[in-house]
């Protein structure tokens, strides 16, 4: 038989095999795995099902909740409770952690249920992200302060792009594979086997309307991508901006780049605008084992040490030489600017 077809399932139970393990990942992502074929299937049936516009809430971050992100919470609140891993759960779209009552489960989940939302109407790429923590040894789960873990502490991370197909990438901290879902079926089928982020590129996103309050490291760095080939480079860069962080992301893994939603002068006081525990975190998690690099601009973010479950900050990642150089260009502006 030469069929070659590799499902999700098969494939995290050979990862078990070769483990000797107990079958954890297994276990953790199969809700997971159904969570994300059904907000699939939400995000496809799109204004069929009056799925789109504003739910009339707002979360606690002060955001016009879609209802679309009300759904995709749900769906993950209820679909991740059923196997009774998860002792406790954080969502973007819940101001406290959520118990799962009678559960003994040892593991943590956390969760940005859709994201990119302003892209739900017009019909462009949204996602979800997920990252899972281990509950430690005999602390109470509802203590929020045992979600506040740095981002090395992942057990496993991922994310599910709804896009012109529908895809699951995940690591559980040996490399990334990225599922593709056979609609017909209702399989994951493994389509990207160990994907890799190239080290070099030549394609940068950012939401140049804030170009004004950028820093001035930032600035740098675009400014020489824009000079393209007269400039210190000397080479031409592309642009790209979904909206969406999973889409970037999706995109720097298969074809390399730089994405970057950093502190500026405008965002400073929240800490910048994406969120450390269920977007920065697990899509580090995934960019490192792909071979690229996360960073706030300055430090690693899986290093940093969570001071609270809604904590935002600066994210830049993707290409290894890129990142370094974003890196470098903050550490000689601070030193310029006697920060050090
Ligand atoms: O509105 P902007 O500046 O384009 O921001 C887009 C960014 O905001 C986000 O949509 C935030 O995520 P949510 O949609 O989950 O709030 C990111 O995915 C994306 O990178
Ligand atoms: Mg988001
Ligand atoms: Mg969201």
């Amino acid at each position: 038989m030469s069929y070659k077809r590799i499902t999700l399932s098969q494939f995290l139970m050979d990862g078990q095999h070769r483990r000797g393990g107990s079958g954890r990942f297994t276990s953790l992502l199969t809700d997971i795995r159904t969570t994300c074929k059904m907000i699939s299937h939400e995000v496809n049936r799109g204004a069929m099902a009056g799925n789109l516009g504003l739910a009339g809430t707002e979360n606690v971050q002060g955001e016009d909740q879609k209802k679309l992100d009300v759904l995709a919470n749900e769906i993950f609140l209820h679909m991740t409770a059923q196997s009774g891993n998860y002792a406790a759960m954080a969502s973007e779209e819940l101001e406290d952690v959520h118990i799962v009552h009678g559960a003994s489960g040892r593991y943590l989940l956390l969760f940005d249920p859709l994201d990119g939302s302003s892209n739900i109407d017009i019909n462009i790429a949204v996602g979800s992200i997920f990252s899972i923590l281990h509950l430690p040894d005999g602390v109470d789960c509802s203590d929020r302060s045992v979600f506040l873990q740095p981002g090395v502490k992942q057990v496993a991370a991922g994310y599910a792009i709804y896009g012109s197909s529908t895809m699951l990438v995940l690591t559980t901290g040996e490399g990334v594979n990225g599922f593709t879902l056979d609609q017909n079926i209702g399989v994951f089928v493994l389509t990207h086997p160990n994907m890799r982020i190239s080290e070099d590129a030549s394609e940068f996103a950012i939401n140049a309307s804030r170009s004004r309050f950028w820093e001035p490291p930032v600035k740098r760095y675009i400014d020489e991508a824009l000079a393209g080939t007269e400039g210190p480079r000397a080479k031409d860069f592309n642009m790209r901006w979904v909206a969406a962080m999973v889409a970037e992301v999706h995109r720097i893994l298969c074809r390399g780049g730089v994405f970057m939603y950093p502190v500026d002068v405008r965002n400073a006081k929240q800490g910048g605008k994406l969120r450390l525990m269920y977007e920065a975190n697990p899509m580090a998690f995934i960019v490192e084992q792909a071979g690229g690099m996360a960073i706030t601009g300055r430090d690693r973010i899986m290093d940093l040490q969570p001071q609270g479950l809604h904590q935002r900050v600066g994210v830049v990642l993707g290409s290894k030489n890129e990142v370094e150089r974003i890196q470098r260009y903050h550490r000689e502006y601070d030193a310029s600017a006697g920060k050090n």
